[in-house]
């Protein structure tokens, strides 16, 4: 699937629930609470099988299952099995808090995944539990171990916030040495709760990264919005997400489905289509996708505006 700026949409997101066993500080707020229409709201099992299905024989070859939280949806492991089995997706990845990872790794990594990013913003356990509101770090850590024992590629994303991790980098950096995962800083959105403390808590996280002695620029994956570098001797790599200070849309392959079965063409846009009318309606949905398509923005523009065009809140998109 090609857009208007010519670039191949190849990399589909699927937010598969708005639920969540965290309430991060800066993504979900601390009192939400998730009733019974708003579950009648959302996609089936079956809606994703069809989505995902259609999706590939458009062309997609990249799979991220996101959230809220991936691991709280019970149809996770069948997804995931016939994205590889019934649509020859070979590239397919959760970004997940990490929390349940320790008891299901291994029969994820049966059922076809092959990458998983975990959110950590502390690797001090009463820090982590403060801007979760709860999370135990420890289990997050056995589900790194388990995850690299089942050889699933591990990335890690943190959050820069200034005053409250930046004093933590080079501890992170110490992960990279003897481990083969990649960390990631991702600048903090103006989106959703983030909008709350990003006036404070932003930091350009280039410029943090170029503080840091010894570290090189290595090639970067051309679909990734992370830049990435290394040290000497180190197995694994750190990585800069940078949507505000330096943007990577003109590379952008990404399109998100919501769970209540909204398309997204970008993070950052007001802009949602409907696609439930279409599901299970293979040749209406095949041509109706294609017009979609030829809408999607060329860049977001965030740095004009401050905040984010969307009124959706994070976890309810996935990152
Ligand atoms: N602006 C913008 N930010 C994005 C986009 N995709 C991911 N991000 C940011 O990067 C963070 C990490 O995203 P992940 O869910 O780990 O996925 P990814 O970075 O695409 O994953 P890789 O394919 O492993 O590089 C998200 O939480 C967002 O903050 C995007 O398309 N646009
Ligand atoms: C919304 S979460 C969903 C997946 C999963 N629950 C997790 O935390 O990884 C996806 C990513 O969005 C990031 N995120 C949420 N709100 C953000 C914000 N305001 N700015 C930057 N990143 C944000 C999180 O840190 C996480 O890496
Ligand atoms: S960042 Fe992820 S883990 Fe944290 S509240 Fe949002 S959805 Fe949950
Ligand atoms: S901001 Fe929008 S166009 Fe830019 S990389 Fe993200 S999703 Fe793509």
């Amino acid at each position: 699937m090609i857009d208007k700026y010519g670039r191949n949409i190849n990399y589909l997101r699927i937010s598969l629930t708005d639920r969540c066993n965290l309430r991060c500080i800066y993504c979900m707020p601390s009192d939400i609470e998730f009733r019974d229409e708003y579950i009648n709201d959302t996609l089936s099992t079956g809606d994703y099988k069809f989505i995902i299905k259609s999706m590939a024989n458009s062309g997609i070859t990249k799979l991220r299952f996101t959230g809220g939280e991936p691991t709280l949806h019970p149809g996770l492991n069948d997804l995931i099995w016939f994205a590889k089995n019934e649509c020859n997706i070979n590239d397919i990845a959760i970004t997940t808090n990490g929390l349940n990872l320790a008891k299901i790794a291994s029969t994820l990594k049966a059922n076809g995944l092959n990458k998983v990013n975990i959110s950590i913003d502390s690797l001090k356990v009463y820090k982590y539990k403060s801007v979760t509101r709860g999370g135990d770090l420890t289990k997050v850590l056995n589900g790194i171990n388990e995850c690299l024992k089942e050889g699933i590629k591990v990335k890690i994303n943190c959050v820069a916030i200034k005053g409250f991790n930046d004093d933590e980098i080079l501890d992170f950096i110490e992960l990279i040495r003897y481990n083969p995962i990649d960390v990631r800083f991702i600048e903090l959105m103006p989106i959703g709760e983030g909008q709350k403390i990003y006036e404070n808590g932003y930091i350009n996280v280039h410029e943090m990264i170029e503080s840091i002695d010894g570290l090189y620029p290595v090639p970067s994956e051309e679909d990734s919005p992370a830049k990435y570098y290394k040290f000497k001797g180190a197995k694994g790599r750190i990585g800069v997400i940078t949507p505000l200070s330096c943007s990577f849309c003109k590379n952008c392959n990404r399109i998100r489905v919501t769970s209540n079965g909204k398309i997204k063409l970008c993070l950052h846009s007001k802009e949602e289509i409907d696609i439930r009318n279409y599901i299970n309606k293979p040749l209406i949905f095949r041509e109706v996708l294609k017009d979609i398509i030829l809408g999607k923005p060329e860049k977001h523009n965030l740095v004009e505006r401050q905040s984010s065009e969307t009124t959706r809140k994070m976890y309810e998109i996935g990152g």
